[in-house]
């Protein structure tokens, strides 16, 4: 009898630890497995928008969750601004191969090419081809059952667990910093301000690099276009901002001064230089084409 310790972590901190392992007859099965720390990219299922402002999939990956050894292997481009055209950004289960084609890490994700995104950089010798798997209905049950039909599959074939799932390996899986708070425009609703609310808003997107402007604050978004745009920002690993236009305590009057100052009447809003880039749409745009690299470094 064979035991194996294992856990997967996507990248994102949601983790999925398998206990224990046990084999008769040199195949192994998962006997015992529990989810912690539920913490997606797209914090909470119900607050995504109900119509999708974005394709369901992009160019190459249309899967249901096929097993493994019939899932199509797909490359991995050296410019990481490509990966949202080629991989999607749908939820998943994905397999991560090196540049010899071992089997390295099989994760879960919200959002598939953001993970991938995130390996290639951290690790790119290790990831150079992907198998992706979207799971229709992502609750973390689906997800946890297509995770474990991959790895088990690797197992009964290989009889090893992939590398990046062992227990303790820490290559393919960050503990994610504590996310930045959201700033506050003023002291509190009772504090009379000596600058208009005009001038705090025309200083905060001029001294701030990125700022956006969204419904909720940054780790609760209350909206899910709010939590789109939330999410490409950390996809990206942009450093931000963040204020919350409902926040009447602290951002009292904001969400009205700001519809003024840039000229557009919803949110999120997001600038970079000062200068109004636009709302969810524009920047999902921008991710899809992989446009927003270069927004960034200007
Ligand atoms: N198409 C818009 C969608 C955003 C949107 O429609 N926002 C609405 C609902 S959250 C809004 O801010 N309405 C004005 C308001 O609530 O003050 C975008 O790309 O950002
Ligand atoms: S769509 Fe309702 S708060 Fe944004």
């Amino acid at each position: 009898m064979a035991a194996f310790s294992l856990s997967s972590p996507n990248h994102t901190g949601s983790s999925i630890r398998v206990s224990s392992i046990f084999s008769t007859q040199n195949t192994p099965t998962l006997s015992f497995y529990s989810l912690s720390k539920p913490s997606f990219l797209f914090p909470s299922i119900s607050l995504r928008p109900k119509i999708a402002a974005r394709p369901r999939y992009a160019n190459v990956i249309v899967s249901a969750v096929k097993k493994l050894s019939e899932t199509e292997l797909v490359t991995v481009p050296e410019e990481t601004d490509l990966v949202s055209g080629i991989f999607t950004s749908d939820s998943g289960v994905y397999a991560v191969y090196d540049n010899s084609g071992e089997l390295q890490f099989v994760g879960i994700s919200r959002n598939v090419a953001a993970s991938v995104v995130t390996h290639k950089k951290s690790v790119p010798d290790l990831c150079c081809s992907v198998k992706v798997g979207v799971v229709d209905d992502p609750d973390r049950t689906a997800l946890t059952q297509a995770w474990k039909s991959w790895v088990e599959e690797h197992i009964a074939a290989t009889g090893k667990v992939p590398p990046g799932n062992e227990s303790g390996n820490t290559t393919w899986v960050k503990k994610l910093p504590k996310k930045k708070s959201d700033l506050r425009l003023t002291p509190g609703r009772n504090v009379q301000l000596t600058v208009p609310l005009e001038e705090l808003v025309d200083r905060l997107v001029k001294e701030n690099k990125v700022v956006a402007f969204i419904k909720g604050s940054r780790s609760a978004p209350l909206c899910g276009f709010s939590q789109r745009v939330v999410a490409i920002l950390e996809s990206q690993g942009v450093d931000y901002e963040s204020l919350d236009v409902l926040d009447e305590e602290y951002n009292c009057g904001l969400r009205e001064t700001l519809k003024k100052y840039s000229n557009w009447p919803t949110f999120p809003q997001i600038f970079v230089n000062g200068e109004l880039i636009g709302g969810c749409d524009i920047l999902s745009s921008m991710y899809e084409k992989g446009e927003l690299s270069a927004l960034f470094k200007q």
